[in-house]
């Protein structure tokens, strides 16, 4: 449950006066953050604390997380002459990656670590709005108006991005996550056009590093075919979706994860009990389904309604 750590007491206790990003940077705040959902909920996976935007900020840019906002750009990507501050990652770049991966296997055991990256969609819209943004104006502007440009930047990206998750890949993890958390401001076509090639060459050139790869998404109820097609083991489903008519989408090769709306967690326990059986009892259609939330943990949910939940999940699935 991605941001499962936001709503503990004690990771808000660890985080004290320690900034987001650098909180990524040190491999022993990330090993115990990584942990604290795992002890307490009893999770079947952990997934790696860090930021989407962890390896751009260490391939040249000038950012920050900001509380509440999310990654702010000192200064966006807006023309050709930009690009040079976006240069290529090499692993060094990211040892704290590696170092904090290989302390968190040592201390999973037999929890698997999915580790995760941006897709590069999600990532320009940050480079090129400068921040988060609700229509992605920019972003599309360059996307529509400026071909060459809007390629260029997927492209490093995408180099970026492989880089990164190879490095997770080699230092231990399980499982990788790609999240394309805006793709959904797309329509089917552009997504092909101008996202998809480059997911693609994220996603299939880590076929041969042996993990399953999900791919992740909001909104993308008309996307999911084509992000299955675009290389992943597992589509993720938003909670607009139910899970079968997603495998009637997706196809009966690909897994699914998913999909409760995070605000049922707000309900009372009788509506969480009953929307979950029903997201489990619909995720039967697929040939593997991981249960999840169909986006991020709100930092205001009762950490006691998630332990329940997951003792639901595997009481009902007999795991
Ligand atoms: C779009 C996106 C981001 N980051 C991420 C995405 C893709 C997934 C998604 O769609 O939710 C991915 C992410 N961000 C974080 C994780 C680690 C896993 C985990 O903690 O469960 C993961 C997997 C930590 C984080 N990333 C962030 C936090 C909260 C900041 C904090 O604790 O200070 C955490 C725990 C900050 C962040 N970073 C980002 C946003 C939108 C925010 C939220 C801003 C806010 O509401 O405070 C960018």
């Amino acid at each position: 449950m991605r941001q499962a750590g936001r709503s503990l007491p004690e990771y808000r206790k660890i985080r004290e006066g320690v900034g987001m990003l650098e909180s990524c940077r040190r491999p022993d705040l990330v090993t115990e953050i990584t942990l604290q959902p795992v002890r307490r909920h009893d999770v079947d996976a952990a997934i790696f604390f860090s930021d989407i935007v962890v390896p751009i900020a260490a391939a040249g840019i000038d950012l920050d997380i900001v509380a509440g906002t999310g990654p702010v750009v000192a200064e966006p990507i807006r023309a050709e002459s930009d690009l040079a501050r976006l240069r290529p990652l090499v692993p060094a770049d990211v040892d704290f990656v590696t170092e904090a991966i290989r302390l968190l296997v040592a201390e999973l055991g037999a929890t698997p670590l999915i580790g995760f990256a941006g897709a590069p969609f999600t990532l320009a819209s940050y480079l090129i709005e400068g921040g988060p943004s609700r229509t992605y104006l920019k972003t599309k502007a360059m996307m529509y108006g400026a071909p060459d440009l809007w390629n260029a930047l997927l492209a490093r990206l995408a180099d970026i991005t492989l880089t990164f998750l190879r490095v997770q890949v080699d230092a231990g993890v399980s499982a990788v996550q790609l999240f394309d958390s805006w793709a959904g401001a797309l329509s089917e076509a552009d997504y092909r056009r101008h996202v998809m090639p480059h997911s693609a060459k994220v996603l299939t050139g880590l076929i041969d590093a042996g993990v399953p790869r999900i791919h992740f998404g909001v909104g993308t109820g008309v996307l999911l075919e084509a992000m299955g097609e675009a290389g992943a083991d597992v589509v993720g489903v938003d909670w607009r979706t139910p899970l079968d008519e997603a495998t009637r989408r997706i196809g009966p090769d690909r897994a699914v994860q998913g999909n409760l709306d995070p605000a049922i967690l707000f309900a009372g326990w009788e509506t969480v009990e009953r929307e979950t059986r029903r997201v489990l009892a619909q995720g039967r259609a697929a040939p593997g389904h991981v249960f999840n939330l169909g986006h991020g943990v709100m930092p205001e949910t009762d950490p006691e309604i998630l332990t329940r939940l997951v003792a639901l999940v595997h009481e009902v699935s007999g795991s």
